[in-house]
Order: structure tokens, then sequence, then C-alpha cells
């Protein structure tokens, strides 16, 4: 009697596996390196993924032929001259919410800078009229929607946030909506707590810091006892004219408390040593950082915190770019995420590497880290996602290409270029 597994893809051309030996986070130089098996003449790459849809083996055909010859397989893919990376993860995104705000791009086309659409009622607090008004099955909709489109996008791991709410009852039906999405999409979240993500209408920053650490965190850590929320990492929008860095770090050390990683908002559109105090707190990550100081840079390169990039934002903000290059010479871990949220619809990661490629000058390589392993890192999930490495997730992406680079070269080709997404061993997506 044999074993049966979940998944053997057999025959392809390219298997990058971006760790070799268990690296949790990749530096430096060796981010330019990712691991990648090449095929061997007729000898293509396997991969066999087992019951429990994890990586049980990598390796040339023959040698997974010779291994495998009895064993049942509940589905074969030939991906015969096609490659093979992991799943990607997307380190950063707002998706729960209801009301566009396609006008306020034509604003900001038009000259407005995000802080001009901010302080005349739009931007974060427009988003969060609409998210305070729908229903949970409202908001999960089109939350839904966007999951699976980030599927097809190569995506198996997502950090999403909550943050439209600003008040208790809103964040935690947002945070729900996002637990709801955990048990029904074949998608892997690491969920945010934002209550912080701005100074809602009516309050000022103290009171909603007070607010956030005295109502909202309790009522969210009570449910997290109760096994309806699992929440991992608490967030503030750290920035001029919204939380300081004062108020940041009592909110950030009252998520440490209530047992959260830290991964906050900091240095976007003015300097105010976010970089710093998140090295202090020991951070597992701060996104954005186009405004990061030298002093915040060598900070990070020294506690370990994971910079987690967001070229989308730059780009449609006409922002200057983080300084990455910068930042990985001197040995701070970057990441990347989509950042998507109404001010930035994008769902796809390889569209952001490709923005990361061009605006941050990064190299195809380290995109792909950045969107794997570094990634996995900043959510503490590096463990179990982020490469190709015997006992991880089965998480993967088959791309139709004899190079995996085309995943990033073809701008906003994604769509023609991903073949299948496979999550814990299950296809989740073909291309039609
Ligand atoms: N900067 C703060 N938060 C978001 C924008 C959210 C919004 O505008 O709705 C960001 O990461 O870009
Ligand atoms: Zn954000």
């Amino acid at each position: 009697m044999t074993d049966s597994k979940k998944l053997l893809i057999e025959h392809f051309k390219q298997a990058v596996l971006v760790c070799r030996n268990g690296e949790k986070v990749l530096k430096g130089d060796d981010m330019k390196n990712v691991a990648l098996m090449e095929e061997d003449g007729d000898n293509g790459i396997s991969i066999v993924i087992d019951s429990n849809g994890l990586i049980e083996a990598v390796d040339y055909d023959a040698k997974i032929q010779e291994k495998y010859n009895n064993t049942k397989f509940d589905n074969k893919i030939n991906a015969k001259g096609k490659c093979v990376v992991p799943g990607l993860i997307d380190g950063h995104t707002h998706p729960v919410w209801v009301g566009d705000r396609v006008h306020e791009f034509a604003m900001k086309l038009a000259g407005a800078t995000y802080m001009d659409v901010h302080k005349a009622g739009g931007g974060i607090n427009f988003t969060v009229e609409h998210t305070r008004s729908a229903s949970e099955d409202e908001l999960f909709l089109p939350f839904k929607e966007r999951l699976e489109r980030m599927l097809h996008c190569g995506t198996t791991l997502v950090e999403c946030k909550s943050g439209y709410g600003l008040n208790v009852s809103t964040e935690i039906k947002m945070l729900k909506v996002i637990e709801r999405a955990k048990r029904e999409l074949p998608i892997d979240i690491s969920s945010t707590f934002c209550g912080a993500h701005a100074v809602p209408k009516g309050k000022t920053a103290e009171e909603a810091t007070e607010d956030v650490i005295s109502v909202q965190l309790p009522q969210i850590v009570e449910l997290m006892k109760n096994g309806e929320l699992q929440v991992d990492n608490i967030d503030v929008f750290c920035e001029k004219g919204v939380f300081n860095t004062e108020q940041t770090k009592k909110i950030l050390n009252a998520g440490v408390e209530a047992g959260l990683a830290i991964n906050f908002h900091g240095d976007e559109l003015h300097p105010t040593k976010s970089a710093e105090l998140g090295a202090e707190l020991n951070a597992a990550a701060i996104s954005h950082l186009e405004e990061i100081s030298d002093d915040g840079i060598v900070a990070m390169a020294s506690s370990g915190t994971i910079a987690v990039l967001l070229p989308t934002t730059a780009y449609i903000l006409r922002l200057k770019h983080p300084p990455a290059r910068k930042m990985i010479e001197s040995g701070v871990a970057i990441a990347l995420g989509t950042d998507f949220n109404p001010n930035a619809f994008c769902l796809s990661m390889p569209l952001t590497m490709h923005l990361a490629c061009v605006n941050l000058h990064m190299s195809m390589n380290e995109s792909l880290v950045a969107a794997t392993i570094n990634a996995a890192a900043s959510l503490n999930k590096s463990d179990t996602h982020g490469s190709l490495e015997v006992g991880k997730v089965g998480d993967l992406v088959i791309i139709d290409a004899p190079k995996w680079e085309h995943l990033v070269y073809q701008l906003a080709g994604h769509g023609h270029v991903i073949k299948h997404v496979v999550k814990k061993g299950n296809i989740v997506y073909t291309k039609p």
C-alpha cells in the first residue's frame, strides 16, 4: 500500500528556490543571488507536495521518478519549458473597504497632494465614512474579489490591515471580515490592527491615541482570547499631522503588551524618525520610509527591522522614492508590498516588483527576494513561507516562460505569464 500525495509538478525548466539553507531573511549581497535549479539537458525538475500541502521534495525528474515510482498523486502538472517560483507575499495592504476614490485620483492628477486631499476631509476619512456604514457582508464581497485577484497575480500570503473604522465597532467589524476570508479563501493572511490609521473627525490625536489604547485594543484582546479574532500585528500611521512619534510609541508598546508584532507606517511624507523609533522598539517591520534618515538606516540595519517598501505609493503620488539601494548596501532587509488601498489601487505583486526594479533601482533577483522570503520575514512567517524548501508550505507560481524573470519583465503581463497558482498543493488558479 503506497501513500498518496497531493501534487507532482514535473519537467520544468527552472526552480527558483530563493533559499537553499533555511535562511530566514536575505540582506545585502545575499539579496542578489537567489538559489536556483536549472534543468539539465532532458532532465527537468520536479516538486512533490505531500498530503498536508507541504513541500516534500524538489529535485531532478530522474531522481523523483525513481523515488516516487509507486506513489499516487491527487494531481499532476506537466510543466515542460516552464518555471516555478514560490508563492508571492504581499507585505502591506488595506483591502477591506467600500467607496472608491477615483475622484481623488483626478484631483491628484490635477496637482493636489495626498495631504491636501486628507485635510479637505477626503482620503482615509472618506473611506472611513463609507466603511462605517457598510455591513460585514457588504465589506466581505469586494474584499473577497480583491483577494481572488491577488491570487491570480501570484500572491499566496498577504498582510491585511484594518484602519477604516477608527472606532471600536468598525475596527472589530473589519478584523472579523478578515477572519472570514481566512476561513473561506485559499490565501494565507497576516492580520493587522490599524486603529491608529488616521485621527477620526471630532477627536484630537491625543484623544484618538487614548481611544486606541484604552478602548479598541482591550476589546480586540478579549476577542482574541475567546478565539473570535486572530490578530498578528499592530500598526500606526506615524506622520506629521497624524500621529506623532510619542503617540506612535505609546500605541505600539500597548500592542506589544497585547502580544502583537510591530509593523507600522513611518517616514512616508515627512521625516519623523520612525526608522529610529522602530529600531528602538525592535519592530518586525516599518513600511514606506521614503523620508528615512541616514541614522534611521543604520538603526534598522542593526536592529534587523525589515523595511517594507511600497513603490506604488511614490509612483501614484509622484513622491521621491525610498533610498532602496542605500538601504540594501547598509544591510537593511527589504521586503515589498502593493500597498493596495483606495489611493493606490494595485493588487499585483509582479507589477510592484517591476516598479521596484525601475524606480527603486533594485535588480529582478532583489525584487523576488523582497516579494518572498523577506516579505515572509516581515510577517514573522519565514519558517513556513517564502522559499521552495522541503517542509515549507506548497505555495508556488508556475510561469509560462523560459525564464522566471518574465514575471517582472513583462510590464503588467502577469495575466499572460502566470499559468497556475498553487496554494498548499491545491491548484487555485489556472490561466483561462
Ligand atoms: N499612508 C497611510 N496609509 C495608506 C493610504 C491609505 C489611504 O489613503 O486610504 C498607505 O499606506 O499608503
Ligand atoms: Zn499603508
